[in-house]
This record gives structure tokens, C-alpha cells and sequence, in this order.
């Protein structure tokens, strides 16, 4: 299946249906009052995360989504019908972002979480809410308003807790296959891995954490060399990220220099990231003696001016691998668990703009004295059925 991560689409909420002017007309009743109904709101626009979805590529094809607008009010104060929602699955990890302000509307994180993208318009009012004492025939209504209509960026970013970074080839497949049910494609040559991979790492009975690996980086690739950098991306949710070096590159490469343009593409693509708790991992020791091994990383270290934690592995023979999952875990249950108020912000609904509209509409009519007294002429007014 193919891989998307990163969609665009337009949302358009529905309209609030329009208020209607209408009289009651009736035999034997011949001061019938005004009986206009008010309209139906608009319908919403949703976004929900479900797990059994992996992908936004669906919304590659199909961009523009309408969610149904309110029905016109009736005669006989029948209120219009409300438009219909919609709601929008999408898989879990998925951020959405308006593209115009740049907003982050929702970070639908968990499966089942729903936020509201797009506000249905409010619905008009009826003549008959503008009955008074002293306007008794009133032929105000007024017209729904129109549904939000945002253009979304989607992003779907992998939820992680530790991320692989490195040159392609270091052997960040290797290692997410040695250490996880993982079986990603591992091969000689650069750029095998095209698309990000999760692996489910369980090094103790009691508990278990995930690791992306993702497309290796290149020098220039924050400017677009090889796969570029979209895929740093999936890392940001990371608590941990492992920089995987290798020792005994192939084709006779300094390691040091390797490790320092990794670092460098990494601050491009964005502080913050590289910010984040960050270890050292060489790679290929099996291919190097003692010696060599000391030697090479310590040519990595003073390049880097590195002073955090350093693991030795080979990925391959699965040597030091255990033990550094061993620590990865010991590392990750000592995160502060994201506070209950985030999980509280994220349930929460966009603010939108028109909850006051309503009663903004009734007061700028109070003041109407425009409407005259009720007069047997107001019967004939025509009742009026707007579509
Ligand atoms: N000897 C030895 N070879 C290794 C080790 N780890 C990986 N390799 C080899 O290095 C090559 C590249 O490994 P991959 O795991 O595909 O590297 P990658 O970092 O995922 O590369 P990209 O997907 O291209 O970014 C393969 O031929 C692996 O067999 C190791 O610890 N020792
Ligand atoms: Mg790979």
C-alpha cells in the first residue's frame, strides 16, 4: 500500500437554512399571527482518528469534503430540518492544520478522538420570533449563515517513542529488525528504506515501546537531497532519538564526518528536534577490531564535541542490542506521562465565531419600529415559502 503523509483538503461546512416570513391563514381564524419557522443549522465538519487506518490516501484523491446544509423554515412554525455532519476518519497520529492561519486545529492522537474542523453555519430566524407587543405582523426574518470552509493541511506523524536517525546504510533497518517483529527490507546499497517502519520493541516481560525507522538523511537533504527531509517529521512525537553511525561504511567514508552532517541537516530541519534527548549509537562493530573501534569513536566523539550516552552495537549480530533496549526502556518509563490537562485541551472543540449570532440578530431587532401595527390588511399577506 502506498504511503501518503502529507494531504491537502478543503472542508466546507453547511449553511444554517434561512428563516421564513409566513402568516396563518386559516378559515374562521382571521387574525392568524405570524408562523414563520426558523431555519436548521448547518451540519459540521469532523475529523476522527481510527486506528484501522494507516494512510491519508484516500484523501489524495478525493479533497473536497461537504458536510449538508440546514433546511429552510416552514410555515406553521415548522423549523427546517438541521444539515447533516460529517465525519471524517482519519488514522490515528494525523494533525490537522489550517492553512490559512496556520493553526493546529486537532492532534488526534488516540483512536476515537473527534475534533470539529468546520462549524455549520447558524440557522436564520422566523418571522415568528419577532413577534412583540408592538409589531404583531412582523415580516423580518433573517438568513442563515454561511458554513465555515477551511483548506486543511493533514500530516500524519507516526507515534513513536524512539526514533532512528542516520546516513542511509547505517543499518537502522537492520537494528529495527534484530530488536522487533519488524521486518523492513535490509540492503547494501543506499535508500532502501523509502517509507517510514514501526517496530514493537519488548525487552522486559511488563512492558514494550515502539521505534520508527525512517528514510537515511544525506548532506544537503534539508534542501531536498535524496528523500529530503519530510520524513524528520514522524520524530517530533519522539521521546528518544538514537543517531546510528556507522563504523565501517562500505565505501571508505569518515564516520566523524557522517555523524557531524547528520547532526548539522537535523539543526537545519529544526532546533527543537534537535534539541531532544539524543544517543549515540555505533554500528558494525563486528567489523572492526577493539582497537579500530576506540579509535573511530573517538574521531566521532571530538567531531561531535559529544558528551551524552554512547552504545556500541552491531545490528547484525545482535551484539550490545539487547542491552541497549534494556536501558532504552528504563529511560522511557522515567518520562513524565503527558499531563491529564493536555489529554483534557485535546478533547476540547475549536472555539468558533458565531455562538453569539442568535441574540445579536433579536436585539438589532428590538429596535425596529419600521414593521406597522397589525391592520386587517396584513392577511393578505401572501405566505411565503423561500426554498
Ligand atoms: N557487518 C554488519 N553489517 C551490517 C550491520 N548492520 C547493517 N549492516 C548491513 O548494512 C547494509 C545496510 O543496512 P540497512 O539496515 O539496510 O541500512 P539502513 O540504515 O536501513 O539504510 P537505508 O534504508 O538505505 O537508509 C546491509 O547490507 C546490512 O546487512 C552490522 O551490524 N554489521
Ligand atoms: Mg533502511
Amino acid at each position: 500500500m502506498k504511503f501518503v503523509d502529507e494531504v491537502e483538503i478543503r472542508v466546507e461546512a453547511g449553511d444554517g437554512g434561512n428563516g421564513v416570513v409566513s402568516f396563518r391563514r386559516e378559515k374562521y381564524i382571521p387574525k392568524g399571527g405570524p408562523d414563520g419557522g426558523d431555519g436548521g443549522d448547518g451540519g459540521d465538519v469532523y475529523l476522527e482518528a481510527d486506528e484501522n487506518l494507516n494512510t491519508l490516501i484516500d484523501y489524495q484523491f478525493e479533497r473536497i469534503h461537504r458536510a449538508q446544509r440546514g433546511q429552510n423554515g416552514m410555515g406553521k412554525n415548522c423549523t427546517g430540518k438541521r444539515g447533516e455532519d460529517i465525519v471524517l476518519k482519519v488514522p490515528v497520529g494525523t494533525r490537522a492544520t489550517d492553512q490559512e492561519t496556520g493553526e493546529v486545529l486537532g492532534d488526534l492522537t488516540r483512536h476515537g478522538l473527534r475534533r470539529m474542523v468546520a462549524k455549520g453555519g447558524f440557522h436564520g430566524l422566523g418571522n415568528a420570533r419577532f413577534k412583540s407587543s408592538t409589531n404583531r405582523a412582523p415580516r423580518q426574518k433573517t438568513m442563515g449563515t454561511p458554513g465555515e470552509i477551511r483548506s486543511l493541511k493533514l500530516e500524519l506523524m507516526l507515534l513513536a517513542d524512539v526514533g532512528l536517525l542516520g546516513m542511509p546504510n547505517a543499518g537502522k533497518s537492520t537494528f529495527i529488525r534484530s530488536v522487533s517483529a519488524a521486518k523492513p527490507k535490509v540492503a547494501d546499497y543506499p535508500f532502501t528504506t523509502l517509507v517510514p517502519n514501526l517496530g514493537v520493541v519488548r525487552p522486559v516481560h511488563h512492558a514494550s515501546f515502539v521505534i520508527a525507522d525512517i528514510p537515511g538523511l544525506i548532506e544537503g537533504a534539508a534542501d531536498g537531497a535524496g528523500l529530503g527531509i519530510q520524513f524528520l517529521k514522524h520524530l517530533e512525537r519522539c521521546g528518544l532519538l538514537l543517531h546510528l553511525v556507522d563504523l565501517a561504511p562500505y565505501d571508505g567514508t569518515d564516520p566523524a564526518v557522517q555523524a557531524v552532517t547528520i547532526v548539522n541537516e537535523l539543526q537545519q530541519y529544526s532546533p527543537k528536534l534537535a534539541d531532544k534527548p539524543r544517543w549515540l549509537v555505533v554500528n558494525k562493530v563486528d567489523l572492526l577490531t577493539d582497537e579500530e573501534v576506540e579509535e573511530r569513536l573517538a574521531e566521532v566523539t571530538e567531531a561531535l564535541e559529544w558528551e551524552g550516552p554512547i552504545y556500541q552495537i552491531s545490528a547484525l549480530s545482535k551484539k550490545g542490542t539487547e542491552q541497549l533496549c534494556k536501558e532504552i526502556m528504563t529511560y522511557l518509563e522515567q518520562l513524565p506521562k503527558p499531563s491529564e490537562v493536555e489529554e483534557e485541551d485535546a478533547q476540547a472543540t475549536t472555539e468558533f465565531k458565531w455562538d453569539s449570532y442568535h441574540q445579536e440578530q433579536l436585539d438589532a431587532h428590538d429596535d425596529d419600529d419600521d414593521d406597522d401595527d397589525f391592520d386587517d390588511d396584513d392577511y393578505d399577506v401572501e405566505v411565503v415559502y423561500q426554498k
